[in-house]
């Protein structure tokens, strides 16, 4: 079960100081710890699991799950050969989805009692839609009303694009003028216009298995109403995470709480709220959620049932930096390597949505690689979240 997908290209790690994968186990999970720590009344014991664990991905062997979970054996097999090694030694996509499940043990997240299934992310994710600046950006959807259903859908994936980016996700109006909701020259692979066409083609289902909740989510939703307004699509499934998982991701709570947002205007989002609950209702619009989503795997690794749903849809959006890695391989692949090439194995068309916020990426051409890195404005284009890119295949 753990051996390196894709085979034969080694698999990120991390343990090389001054790497993206250091810096998330030494900088960003204590401030997290800490943050979850100051903004919850914890009891002792998850105060102490919640150091622990941290302690443990410093310092210490992995640990298996506590006997008492309920998914301890399918862990202990998902982690054989991992169990009793450093964290920072074992590839970085496994540890990091281990101690996101660590992390929902430690909080009480699965275990019957005062904390069962309260997400410690909430918080974080509540903050995203109560921002005063977000009513301004909803404001600017009124702004599309005059491009025609090509253009809007080209202007909405890139909103849904740079979503993923967050802090430019609603943009939309000024994309109406402009054309463009992030800046296009940070565009480091754009097939938009075979994202469109493959958006604007297909009939039957379009499949996007969303990332982040908050603005991102917002802006995927916004992109929804409009492909099950203009068409061909007669539905839209809507993948989100089982429960939290990597701070913000986003699960059917949180597309409660999108909705919700929405529906408290301005009019043009109140609009999409309406038009969304009915489309749910009637069932165009479905929600739908996987195991596999939460787990340490590759896509590589997709369970059967989960390929035969991909496999139904005309197409299938995947969203973010996470389910980039994991559709590619989170490896140490050269960046010209053909993007079709990783991708042979995914059971449908395909586009991937992505803002650049870790080492893995392909499809790129030699030129723009060296350009990029000879540029110091570019600075850490390849993980500090300015960089985007669109790729498609058919
Ligand atoms: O999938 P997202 O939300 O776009 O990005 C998630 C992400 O940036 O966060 C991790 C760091 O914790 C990275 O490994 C990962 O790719």
């Amino acid at each position: 079960m753990s051996a390196a997908v894709p085979a034969g290209v080694a698999p990120i790690l991390s343990n090389s100081p001054g790497s993206l994968a250091w810096h998330v186990w030494h900088e960003r999970h204590p401030a997290l710890i800490d943050q979850l720590a100051a903004a919850h009344p914890y009891p002792p014991g998850h105060l102490t699991a919640l150091r622990t664990l941290l302690a443990e991905t410093l310092t210490g062997p992995v640990r298996p799950l506590p006997p008492a979970a309920s998914d301890r054996a399918t862990w202990d097999g998902w982690g054989a050969d991992h169990f009793g090694r450093s964290w920072l030694d074992v590839p970085f996509l496994w540890a990091e989805s281990y101690f996101y499940r660590r992390l929902l043990e430690a909080v009480g997240f699965f275990t019957p009692g005062p904390w069962l299934g309260l997400d410690p992310f909430a918080f974080l994710k509540a903050a995203e839609l109560d921002a005063p600046d977000l009513a301004d950006d909803l404001g600017t959807l009124e702004d599309t009303a005059g491009l025609t259903a090509a253009e809007k859908t080209r202007v909405l994936l890139h909103g849904a694009l740079w979503g993923n980016q967050a802090d430019l996700g609603f943009r939309i109006g000024v994309a109406a003028t402009s054309g463009t909701v992030g800046p296009s020259a940070h565009l480091v692979a754009d097939d938009t216009t075979a994202a469109v066409s493959a958006l604007t083609t297909g009939r039957g289902t379009v499949c996007l298995v969303a990332d982040n909740a908050g603005r991102e989510l917002l802006s995927d939703l916004v992109l929804v109403d409009h492909l099950l307004h203009a068409g061909p699509a007669e539905r839209v499934t809507l993948h989100l995470k089982p429960y939290p998982y990597y701070v913000s991701d986003a699960t059917t709570a949180d597309l409660v709480g999108c909705l919700r947002r929405l529906a408290a205007g301005p009019p043009a989002a109140a609009g999409i709220a309406d038009r969304l609950r009915t489309a749910a209702a009637d069932g165009r619009l479905d929600v739908a959620t996987h195991w596999f989503y939460c787990a340490p795997h590759p896509y590589h690794r997709m369970p059967d049932d989960l390929a035969d749903t991909y496999a139904e849809a005309s197409v299938v959006v995947l969203k973010g930096d996470l389910n980039y890695r994991r559709l590619v391989g989170d490896c140490r692949w050269p960046e010209t390597t053909p993007f079709a090439d990783t991708v042979d194995y995914f059971p449908a068309p395909l586009v991937a949505l992505r803002t650049l916020k870790s080492d893995v990426v392909v499809g790129l051409d030699a030129a723009d690689v060296a350009a990029l890195d000879g540029d110091p404005a570019a600075g850490r284009w390849r993980v500090d979240g300015r960089y985007a890119l669109v790729q498609v295949r058919a």
